[in-house]
Formats: structure tokens, sequence, C-alpha cells
């Protein structure tokens, strides 16, 4: 019979299946990081259980933690109760921790990929709604709640329904400074927060095979953003060419029969989907978000649209997020000024993100009006740009390379957007208050992050690369 990827690696790790009843989902890899573990230890520790499989369970400090002086005791009360639960509760249960100084910390949808515990075929949990990330290796990774996490942590097993499969297609090739964030803040924007709601999703297409692992982690992260359970990508020789060589993957004859099942991987040319979706690559330009979610975007060269042209139950909120920008219907944003301008996060901070920050902004100099924060993924991003010199282009532009962790994503550590600035992110939530009371955050790839870095607005990057005297 055929079969979806998303039902061939669920039905290859159901434990148990009965009429009327969640499956019992076998999870291969259990992510945890400092925000969303410490109750379920806690009820761990009430009920007097272990953690029945710690050697599939990985941790690491990212949320809480800051970006500068990380060798210092961290300074907010809160943040570093957390980061030492998590140490405290990691060396009580026997589960590795990739913390504060240790060479593989970061941000947990980053060091999953790049130390090769991310692979094809596999079920991968974690407290945390972009775990979707990892579906870019071809895997189903979605986020849990505490109390799931604490089952995880106790029987490596979760109750869970079957989802629905959507399936969208990309095709077609990129236009110039248009990037994958910019391809799935279009996706979103075309079919709203809500439109994958109930969908596990597998992206297809030439334009989404045309991309690198770094690409598609972007793209798979935001599936959330869409309301989907997840979202993940066929594996292909592009796949196994990032993974090849991992610290934690497969060696050797382990190598050669991983990559035999992993070639299995592919949705059947028959299979059905709940729903199928297509876009094509040439009418996408660089995106950016104007309101409080990441579904109100629109290109850049455009106008934000009337809240007239809203359906009558979503103008209120419609406009109520407009007065929370400081935007009005049909007003342009390019040429607006900006304060911050923050490339991080789970969504767009792995070493390409940098690279191409780097490339462009080389030999030019940061904007007088904005503060820019530039955070890297993990401590091996780190190493690397800093190996690559990626460090030094920053400084020369008139900003510091940071030390990896969630960061401005979100106002839960130092980095915080102060109210009513404006904060050019590379991240991949615009709420109301994400990145600090009342902070403004406007969704956008990093190439055009870096152009505002540069010009100290919203800039359409395209004008930049073809004009490269402007700035
Ligand atoms: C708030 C934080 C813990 C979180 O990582 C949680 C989540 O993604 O579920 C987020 O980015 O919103
Ligand atoms: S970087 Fe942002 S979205 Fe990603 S896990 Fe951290 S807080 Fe969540």
């Amino acid at each position: 019979m055929s079969k979806t990827l998303v039902e061939k690696i669920w039905d290859a790790h159901v434990v148990k299946s009965e009429e009327g009843f969640p499956d019992i989902l076998y999870i291969d890899t259990h992510l945890i990081h400092e925000v969303t573990s410490p109750q379920a230890f806690d009820g761990l520790r009430k009920r007097g259980l272990p953690v029945l499989r710690p050697k599939q369970t990985v941790a690491t400090a990212d949320h809480n933690v800051p970006t500068i002086d990380q060798h210092l005791p961290i300074k907010e009360e809160l943040s570093r109760y957390q980061v030492d639960m998590l140490t405290k509760n990691c060396a009580e249960f026997g589960v590795e921790l990739y913390g504060l100084g240790h060479p593989f910390q970061g941000i947990v949808h980053v060091i999953g990929p790049e130390l090769g515990i991310t692979l094809p075929g596999k079920t991968m949990v974690c407290g945390d709604s972009h775990t979707s990330t990892h579906g870019a290796f071809g895997a189903i990774a979605f986020g849990i709640g505490t109390s799931q996490v604490e089952q995880v942590l106790a029987t490596q097993c979760l109750l869970q329904q079957k989802p629905k499969t959507m399936k969208i297609e990309v095709n077609g090739t990129l236009n110039a400074g248009v990037r994958a964030k910019d391809i799935i803040l279009y996706i979103i924007s075309k079919i709203s927060a809500a439109g994958g709601t109930g969908y596990f999703i597998e992206y297809a297409g030439t334009a989404i095979q045309s991309l690198s692992m770094e690409a598609r982690m972007t793209i798979c992260n935001m599936s959330i953003e869409m309301g989907a359970r997840g979202g993940l990508i066929a594996p292909d020789e592009i796949t196994f060419e990032y993974v090849k060589g991992r610290r934690f993957a497969p060696q050797g004859e382990a190598w050669d029969k991983a990559l035999a099942y992993w070639k299995t991987l592919y949705s059947d040319a028959d299979a059905q989907f709940d729903s199928v979706l297509s876009f094509d690559a040439a009418d996408i330009e660089p995106m950016i978000t104007y309101g409080t979610n990441p579904g109100m975007g629109m290109g850049i060269t455009q106008h934000i649209p009337a809240t007239a042209a809203q359906p009558d139950s979503e103008q209120f909120s419609y406009q109520k997020a407009l007065d929370y920008m400081g935007f009005k219907d049909d007003e342009p944003l390019l040429g607006k000024q900006v304060d911050y301008v923050f490339i991080g996060s789970c969504t767009n901070s792995r070493i390409e993100d940098l690279r191409e920050v780097a490339e462009f902004v080389y030999g030019r100099q940061k904007a007088p009006n904005v503060e820019v924060w530039i955070v890297p993924g993990s401590k091996q991003v780190e190493k690397q740009a800093i190996e690559e010199g990626l460090d030094k282009v920053f400084e020369a532009a008139g900003f510091g390379l940071r030390e990896p962790g969630c960061s401005a994503c979100l106002g839960m550590n130092e980095d915080k957007i102060p109210a009513g600035k404006y904060c050019i992110s590379t991240s991949n939530r615009n709420f109301e208050g994400r990145q600090g009371p009342n902070a403004r955050t406007l969704l956008v790839s990093p190439l055009t992050a870096a152009a505002a870095a540069v010009t100290g607005q919203i800039t359409d990057v395209r004008t930049l690369l073809n004009h490269p005297e402007l700035a």
C-alpha cells in the first residue's frame, strides 16, 4: 500500500495502535532545555521514577543564557535559577547536558543537527514548538508540552493521534535576494497562521530540493507558525552529505546500513495526502512581517493590506495589531527607520546565515541609528565563524559577534528590545511583547536584516545587490 513519508516513519514507530485511542509512539531522541524540563523532572522525582533512556536524551541551556560574558554568573535571578535547575536535574537523572561553556552548547534546534543527533527516519520531540526544525532531515520531529516531556522521560513513548498530512510544493527558481526565510514567510502569509492546523506538512518541489540543509531547517522550523504539528523534507544526497562524519552520526558499517534505509524515506508517487498546496518560487520577493503574528507578512515592496480587506471577524484584531506596530492601512514599509537588528534564533543563526551577513556587510558600516546583535546558534557556529574571520568582518562593520543562545528571539534573558522600538529580526515570532514589553518585531531573512543593518531602515536588499555604491 502506498504511503507518505510521514506515514512510513510514523508506522515504523508505533508501539501500539487501537481503534479510538491515540497511538503509542516510540521516541528515538528527546531533546530538552531549561524552560520546559523542570516540572517534568519534578514529576519523575515525586513518583520515584528514573529517566528510562538517558542515552536517548540530550539537554542544553539556551533560552535563559546571556549572550555576552557567558563565563560570568548569570545576572538575572530567574534565568540563573532555570539554568542551575537544568544542571542539577541532568546530573541527578544521568542526562547528557551541553550547558554553558560546553563546546557543544547552543540552541537546542541548532546543536541536534550539527552534532549528527538529528537523523533521517527518527522520531524526535522536545518541549519546544520549533522542534519541527529537525524535520528538514526527513525525521518526524515535533514540540510537546511539559506533561508530555515527563511522559517521554519516564517511558520513551508518547500518546499521539496520527496527524493528517499536507504536501506543500514550491517549484521553480528563487529570485535574486530571496532566501528560504522568504519562502516560509510567503507560504504563511498565503495560508495564514492557522492554515496548517492539524496537519503534518511535507515540503517538496524543485525549489525545496535545491536548498541547503540550513535553508531547509529554516523552512521546517516555522511549520508551527501556520499551526502545523510539524514539517519535514524527504532526505536526499544533500542531507546525507551534511550528516556524514558528524560526531554522533553512524559510522562505517552502521553508516552503510542507515544510508540504505534512509534512501527508502520518500512519499510513494501515488501516496495520498489530505491536502496539497503548490506555489511558484518566481512569485516570491523578499518578505517582511508588519503585524503581530507570522501570517501578517508581505513582499517588502508592497503596502500594508487594508483592514477593510480582512474578513469582518478579523478586522478588530487586525487593526489592534497595526496599532501595536504603529502602522496604518495601505502604507509602505520601505524606508521606515528601525532601531535594532537581531540576527539569530533557531530559525536563522547557522554558519550559512552568518556567512551571508558577513559577505553583505563586508566593507560597509552599520548605520548610526541601529544597534545590531548577531548571535551564533551554537558554540560550534561561533567557533567556525571566528575561524573564518567573520567576527572581524562584523567588528569592522560596527557590531560584535555575541555568544550562543536564544537571545532576543524572546524576552526571557538579558537581550530584550526596549518598548516601542522596531527590531528587524531573523527569528520566527512577532507576537506582542515577544522580544520585550511593547517591542515591535519585523520578521525577515538574514540577508534583508543585513541590508537594514547597513541602511538603518527597512530596505529591499535587491536595491543594494544591484547598486553596491548606494550603501
Ligand atoms: C518561549 C520559548 C520557550 C519557546 O521556545 C517555546 C516554544 O517554542 O514552544 C518559544 O520560542 O516560544
Ligand atoms: S531561538 Fe526562539 S524560537 Fe527558537 S527555541 Fe529559542 S526561543 Fe524558541
